[in-house]
């Protein structure tokens, strides 16, 4: 139960929908303990003779009672549905939507901790198994506290002794049977969260790399992993459905002894004239009513294991912190002239130092070219510069203002970043440059294309910007979807330019095009290349070798 009140508490914004679902629940089975007790009422009153004799007046009102009561369960239970889920959907979005604000801000070192799909399992399935707090636990366990309450009085009033016994039995089983579902329940309801979460996280990376583990012969192996989470799964279902049924039965059987009491002690009132037959059936269908509002209590109890596992899953991610926090007192937004580090030194944990008091400087209009061998730390550097790494020792600045003390919103306007990996969205041409520029105009997307040399291919698509791109942007061969990404970030217009391996996957003709339209962009930003060789980048007008985990001069190239 820890891991679940923080979300309940959560919920507060929409408690009014909560309480408003929980008054509806309760007016539903008041209902229909009125529907039986007046039904139970008109068939025992015909039967004797004293309402014969009162006549059809009387029969008349009971009817039109049935029918109120009838009709009031009706609607009270289908706006009970319509009320809860709206007030349970609007929860989990807004769930989702912090969940995902948390991760937001997390380095890449930090949020390595989490696989994707375990990410998205999280996101996803466990969020949704929260719906169950409010839908299955907390209204089912109200509604039936209340109906017990009302039955207890109305019983109580009814035949005081009789209705004593009665609420004793029931009560006792709606304490005792939730109490052992919690228990019972438990270590079902984790299994089955951890399997649940195993079954869709083989899945995923399954069907991702459904190629790869074709070609190694491994689909064999990998379908039988699913297999077996997805058998614990079953058997953990399974486990709390035999505990859901037991516990149900365990209801039933109350019930029916709560009848028989309501039949022998009532039986033996009516002998002594104590109490009419009518009012006898009155108690039995009342004890009839109650049993089944204590029906709702074994799932209700039985799902919390499940639930409070997946609620600590989530608070896994809430409780996570991102090692690289914000600038406790940012310093105001540098123009961006130069960009320099002094006497950088990085490492990552339990390895050797990736740089080594690495020193350079740069102005705007210059272009820096760094090279190196495969792992000799270039895309280290350009993660350090952006903040997602954490560095050793050594200084970082924009102008004269230390990295470290800049908004990271701030950062990333100032410098804009062709990564390694080109990351593209399954959504249109547009509507990826626009990541770039929310509000670029369409003229400003053909600039950004044009200077990328992706303008012709663009304008012979029939749909133009307008063009989805497909996943990741599998509709576009390795070389597009670079220059797409390059793109959006010329779109962006930063000060400060970081190119990761611009020219990955280009032919040499198309390199020799963006070359001449990007120089004069170039020309007036810093801009730091990273490459593996000079003829993979714009020209420069420094060319530094990263060797053994510092920068040591080469040749100029180009520029
Ligand atoms: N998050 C990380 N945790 C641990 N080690 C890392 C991490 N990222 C990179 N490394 C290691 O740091 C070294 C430098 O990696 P980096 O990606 O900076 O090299 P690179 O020069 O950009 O390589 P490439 O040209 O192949 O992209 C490598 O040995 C790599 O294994």
């Amino acid at each position: 139960m820890n891991h679940i009140w923080p979300f309940v508490r959560q919920a507060a914004p929409r408690l009014p929908w909560f309480i408003l679902g929980i008054l509806l629940s309760v007016l539903a089975v008041l209902a229909a303990m009125g529907l039986l007790a007046a039904a139970g009422w008109i068939v025992a009153g015909a039967a004797s003779i004293s309402l014969l004799a009162v006549g059809s007046i009387e029969l008349g009102r009971s009817t039109g009672l049935i029918r109120g009561f009838a009709l009031t369960r009706t609607l009270a239970r289908y706006a009970e549905r319509l009320v809860n889920h709206e007030a349970v959907l609007r929860h989990l979005a807004d769930l989702r939507h912090w969940l995902f604000m948390r991760l937001a801000p997390l380095d890449p070192a930090t949020l390595a901790r989490f696989r994707s799909a375990d990410l998205l399992q999280r996101l996803v399935g466990d969020v949704d198994t929260l719906d169950g707090i409010f839908l299955r636990v907390i209204t089912p366990t109200l509604t039936a506290l209340f109906t017990l309450l009302v039955g207890a009085i109305v019983l109580g009033w009814l035949a005081p002794l009789t209705g004593l016994w009665i609420i004793i039995l029931l009560a006792g089983t709606g304490i005792v049977l939730p109490l052992v579902a919690l228990t019972m329940g438990k270590p079902a309801g984790e299994a089955r969260t951890i399997a649940a979460a195993q079954v869709r996280e083989l899945a995923i990376e399954g069907v991702k790399g459904l190629a790869e583990l074709r070609v190694f012969g491994a689909l064999e192996k990998h379908s039988q992993a699913l297999q077996s989470a997805e058998a614990n799964r079953a058997r953990a279902e399974a486990r709390l459905a035999a505990w859901g049924a037991l516990g149900d039965s365990a209801v039933l059987l109350a019930t029916l002894g709560a009848l028989w009491l309501a039949l022998w002690l009532g039986a033996a009132w009516v002998a002594n004239d104590q109490l009419s037959a009518p009012l006898v059936v009155v108690i039995v269908l009342a004890s009839l009513a109650i049993g089944e509002a204590l029906l709702l209590l074994p799932g209700a109890f039985l799902r919390i294991g499940q639930i409070n596992a997946a609620a600590g899953r989530l608070r896994q991610i809430s409780d996570t912190t991102s090692s690289l926090p914000e600038a406790a007192q940012p310093a105001l937004m540098p123009t961006g002239e130069a960009l320099s580090i002094d006497k950088l030194s990085l490492s990552y944990p339990g390895r050797e130092a990736v740089l080594r008091q690495v020193s350079f400087s740069l102005k705007r209009g210059r272009t820096l070219l760094v090279t190196g061998a495969s792992g000799s730390g270039k895309s280290s550097l350009a993660q350090a510069l952006l903040r997602l790494v954490p560095i050793d020792s050594g200084e970082m600045q924009i102008d004269t203002t230390p990295i470290e003390a800049l908004r990271y919103e701030d950062l990333y306007t100032l410098v804009g970043v062709l990564s390694q990996e080109t990351v593209l969205f399954a959504d249109t041409v547009a509507g990826n440059l626009r990541l770039g520029k929310t509000d670029a105009s369409e003229d400003e997307l053909w600039e950004a294309l044009r200077l990328a040399v992706l303008d012709e291919f663009i304008q012979q698509l029939p749909e133009g910007l307008e063009t989805p791109i497909g996943e990741g942007g599998a509709l576009l061969s390795g070389g597009q979807a670079r220059r797409l990404a390059l793109a959006r970030m010329l779109l962006r217009q930063p000060q400060i330019a970081i190119l990761d391996e611009p020219y990955r996957g280009l032919d040499a003709g198309t390199i020799d095009q963006l070359n001449q339209r990007l120089a004069p962009w170039l020309a007036q930003r810093c801009v730091l290349v990273i490459a593996h060789e000079p003829s993979m980048s714009p020209p420069a007008s420094e060319h530094l070798q990263l060797l053994q985990g510092q920068l040591t001069g080469a040749a100029p190239h180009g520029g």
